[in-house]
């Protein structure tokens, strides 16, 4: 990381302010060599906004601006760092970052200054995916999940887990540098609830990757009935925009449609399809359908229209695929025009898309299907990501096998092994390494020659 790095750190466009980070040895250096102020940059105080001109090759003046100077490590990446805010125009700014290109910096990768946080110990790496989350977050609950993970509860949560895994290794360890010394049977069935502690605390962590994948991606929910239901009118009326064609002609949709939207704090992703059915000889309805199925098969929440004014047995009802039926919300639609009574039996929401009544038992409806926010106390927001589902799954497994090992009576050395694996797949979580401190804690913990 000898490389001193630079980036545009604002969005591209025109706006009141853009500002411009250096990062690494050199980042001083280069911004003095375009910067004209009161003091040199070599003697501003850290910390501190400035007032300067930053001006080209030629002295001429290319914009009037504020620089500040964080030096190491008490900086964002804890290396020397220089940011500098100029005028917002898209031409001022890359201007500035030309110069600074022109003075040696490198142009920064993505995610680059996070990444040498990360590096220079300033953050774990849950902190740092925290940070992209925390920018990507659409949502109010997604942005507090990031919050709180940038704040290094996940990273707690795993070196909680890791501390024990540690300790837990230790402690086996002991047994194999004193293999005369039986384990008795106290201690057996102490370590073996320790073992399954653990693999509750793990399992618990897992449980949270759905509401994860929801809060980074959104619910997937499709919209699906006959033709002609109003489907599309409940994509509009969900999104409040005029997004879908709604025509009383059947098979108006022929394609998957896309929108984003927010139920009480949470995303999902809405689609709406081509009316489903059974036999069409018409290419494109059909390809439509064949999308549909393929939607249907890996949605979140399904909301399965129906026209509810008319008899409930005139309804072809869509076959949806096996293993969905937890997860569909039956809407009878039209309500205006009063809802059918053999529909009494079905469990459905009366809803009206030409009047909105019904809305909100929809929403509700929509949002209790994915978020049951069981488990976890009100404002604690623990959402792991991907990465974080495998190490997790990883160790847990390693965990098992652990415990199938001890309770085998199987030496302590083959049980240590798993332990390990497991210690390694958290370790993993957050980015540390592990090795030095495992002796470390056999040395102090338990005393040698005992
Ligand atoms: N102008 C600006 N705004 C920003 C950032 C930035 O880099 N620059 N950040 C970037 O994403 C976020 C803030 N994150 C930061 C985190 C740590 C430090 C820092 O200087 N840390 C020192 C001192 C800590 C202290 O004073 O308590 C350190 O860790 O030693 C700076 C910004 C959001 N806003
Ligand atoms: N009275 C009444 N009519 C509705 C309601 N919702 C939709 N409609 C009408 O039903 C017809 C079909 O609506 P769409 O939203 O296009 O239906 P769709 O299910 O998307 O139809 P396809 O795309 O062809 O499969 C239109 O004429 C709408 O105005 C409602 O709540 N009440
Ligand atoms: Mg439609």
């Amino acid at each position: 990381m000898s490389e001193t790095i630079a980036a545009i750190s604002t969005a591209f466009g025109e706006a009141a302010i853009g500002v411009i980070r250096l990062s690494g040895p050199q980042a001083r250096e280069m911004a003095g060599a375009v910067f004209e102020g009161r003091v040199p940059v070599a003697d501003l105080e850290p910390r501190f906004q400035h007032f300067g001109r930053i001006v080209d090759g030629n002295g001429s003046t290319v914009d009037s601006v504020l620089l500040t100077v964080f030096r190491k490590p008490a900086s964002y990446t804890g290396e020397d760092v220089v940011e500098i805010s100029g005028h917002g125009g898209i031409l001022v700014t890359r201007r500035i970052y030309e110069l600074l290109l022109a003075q040696g910096a490198r142009a920064a990768e993505p995610g680059e200054f996070t990444q040498r946080a990360f590096l220079n110990g300033k953050m774990d790496l849950t902190q740092a995916e925290a940070v992209m989350d925390l920018i990507h977050a659409q949502s109010e609950l997604a942005l507090q999940a990031a919050t709180q993970q940038l704040e290094g509860r996940l990273g707690k949560e795993a070196e909680i887990l890791r501390d024990d895994l540690i300790g837990l290794v230790a402690h086996l360890e002991a047994y194999i540098d004193f293999p005369e010394e039986d384990i008795d049977p106290d201690t057996g069935a102490a370590m073996e609830a320790r073992m399954e502690g653990l693999i509750g605390c793990l399992q618990g962590l897992l449980d949270t990757a759905e509401h994860g994948r929801i809060l980074r991606s959104g619910a997937r929910t499709v919209i699906c009935g006959e033709p002609n239901v109003g489907k599309s009118s409940l994509l509009n009326l969900l999104t409040g925009v005029d997004r879908a064609i709604v025509s009383a002609q059947a098979g108006t949709t022929r394609d998957t449609i896309e929108e984003m939207l927010h139920i009480h704090g949470l995303p999902f992703r809405l689609v709406d399809t081509a009316g489903l059915r059974e036999h069409t000889s018409d290419l494109i309805e059909a390809t439509g359908m064949e999308r549909t199925r393929k939607e249907l098969a890996q949605a979140d929440v399904i909301l399965e229209v129906v026209d509810g004014s008319q008899p409930m047995a005139e309804a072809r009802r869509v076959e949806l695929p096996a293993g969905t039926s937890g997860r569909v919300v039956l809407i009878l639609n039209k309500s205006d025009e009063a809802t059918h009574e053999s529909w009494s039996l079905a469990g459905g929401l009366a809803l009206s898309c030409k009047t909105g009544a019904g809305i909100e038992t929809l929403r509700a409806a929509m949002k209790d299907k994915v978020w049951s926010g069981a488990g976890r106390e009100q404002g604690q927001l623990v959402a792991i990501n991907a990465r974080h589902q495998r190490c997790f799954q990883e160790a847990k497994g390693g965990m098992e096998r652990a415990l199938e090992a001890f309770r085998g009576q199987l030496a302590p050395e083959f049980v240590a092994v798993d332990v390990r694996e497991a210690l390694q797949a958290v370790g993993e979580v957050t980015g540390r390494v592990d090795v030095e401190e495992i002796l470390g804690v056999i040395f102090s913990q338990f005393c040698i020659g005992k």
